[in-house]
């Protein structure tokens, strides 16, 4: 099993948040879709012959690309590494972007899957944000998808913004249920060195929150997705009728993927690879047949630490016995030595006799007990 990641890095505008790579270059997207097309039969053999499960189209805005950008990317996908086994082909969207005849036009194409990013019905936040959207057309975007036939849909929140009471938030909620999706996202605003919205929290033109309302609202999230019949299957993700996302959860499971694109990472087996973060020179590269891009190499101790950080925030856990076999004993000790007094204090439980999980409580405090499950070489 293994998945596909495509970067596709066009915004018609930044929001002031965010720090993921993008430009406002939109005259370089034909060149870049070839480009694109070019980096997966470079790289045709980095998933050594695993069947493809899921394919995520990320950015960006993916939703700026045409009908035949998509076609001719599918093409290839299919042409070199087949598409047979997808059980998973996502789409992020901007509300904006979800016309009705956009959501048509992408029912027609393999996806199954629409992430669309909302982060708030506030409509002054929006704005604040520099969102290109309004609530209206949010709730529009959903119908859209609906009304094309799609059955999971997922919508990113963010909470924690500024201005941010609990009364606020729980109307975000409160909205976000009444679109009957089947799958949230609920992030924390994290403030990005670099971005914008930092600029203002430094100048102290706004506020952040403090933590005492940041766990209020983390409670609220919960208890309100939970009774509304979502499952919280990771920190920040939940899903009704077991529509988890899969993958992003290949990711935490530690499954073989292939990101194309700049700023796009890949990861197979004990090795790490990031592309250039810059269009230009992603291109440039491309079209002279080279690749840019940095590589990591993952000792033993690496991937524990990675595996315990990442399985640890799901609702499956650390694999307890996985660890033994893939790590060794002595690492395998470790984790059940550091986590009895977890254990002990009803942070962790276990199940299945195997499954290291936390519980309601610890989930809370997952930071602490990730880093005194991490094994640090002294
Ligand atoms: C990289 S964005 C791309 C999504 C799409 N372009 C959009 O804006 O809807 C993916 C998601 O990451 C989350 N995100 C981005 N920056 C964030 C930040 N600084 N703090 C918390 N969440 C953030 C948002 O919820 C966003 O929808
Ligand atoms: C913050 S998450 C939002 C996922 C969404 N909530 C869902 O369930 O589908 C997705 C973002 O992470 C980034 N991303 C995911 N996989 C990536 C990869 N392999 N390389 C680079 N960026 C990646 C992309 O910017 C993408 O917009
Ligand atoms: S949040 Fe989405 S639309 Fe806004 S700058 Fe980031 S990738 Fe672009």
């Amino acid at each position: 099993m293994a998945g596909i990641y495509i970067h596709i890095p066009f915004c018609k505008t930044r929001c002031i948040y965010c720090d993921f790579y993008s430009t406002t270059r939109s005259e370089l997207k034909s060149r870049y879709i070839h480009a694109l097309c070019k980096e997966l039969q470079m790289r045709k053999e980095y998933l050594r012959g695993e069947p493809v499960e899921t394919i995520y189209f990320g950015g960006g805005t993916p939703s700026q690309l045409a009908e035949e950008d998509f076609r001719e990317v599918f093409e290839t996908i299919r042409k070199y590494y087949g598409m047979e086994h997808c059980r998973e082909i996502t789409l992020e969207a901007n509300p904006d972007d979800l016309t009705e005849a956009y959501a048509a036009m992408l029912q027609n194409l393999p996806f199954n899957r629409i992430s669309m990013g909302i982060q708030t019905f506030d409509d002054s936040t929006l704005k604040l944000l520099n969102r290109r959207h309004n609530a209206a057309q949010a709730v529009n975007a959903v119908k859209h998808c609906r009304h094309a036939g799609f059955n999971n849909i997922s919508i990113d929140l963010i909470y924690g913004l500024p201005g941010e009471t609990d009364e606020r938030w729980k109307r975000d909620l409160q909205q976000a249920v009444s679109l009957n999706v089947e799958h949230i996202s609920a992030y924390h605003l994290t403030y990005e060195e670099g971005t914008r919205i930092y600029e203002l929290l430094q100048a102290h033109r706004i506020r952040e929150v403090d933590e005492e309302s940041s766990v209020c609202f983390f409670s609220t999230l919960i208890d309100t997705l939970g009774s509304a019949g979502y499952e919280h299957y990771e920190i920040s993700n939940f899903c009704r009728s077991d529509m988890y996302s899969r993958h992003n959860t290949s990711y935490w499971k530690g499954i073989p993927y292939l990101g194309c694109g700049p700023s796009a990472h890949s990861f197979n087996t004990d090795t790490r690879e990031w592309n250039v973060a810059s269009l230009e020179k992603y291109i440039r590269a491309i079209e002279n047949n080279q690749r840019l891009f940095e590589q990591e190499h993952l000792d033993r101790t690496t991937c524990y630490n990675e595996c315990i950080m990442t399985s640890i925030r799901t609702r499956w856990g650390v694999p307890l016995n996985d660890i033994e076999q893939k790590f060794g004993k002595e690492l395998w000790q470790y984790c059940i030595d550091m986590a009895r007094p977890h254990l002990d204090c009803g942070n962790l439980e276990i199940y299945d006799n195997n499954r290291l999980c936390l519980s309601r409580k610890g989930i809370f405090v997952s930071d602490g007990i990730i880093s005194d499950l991490m094994f640090v070489e002294e």
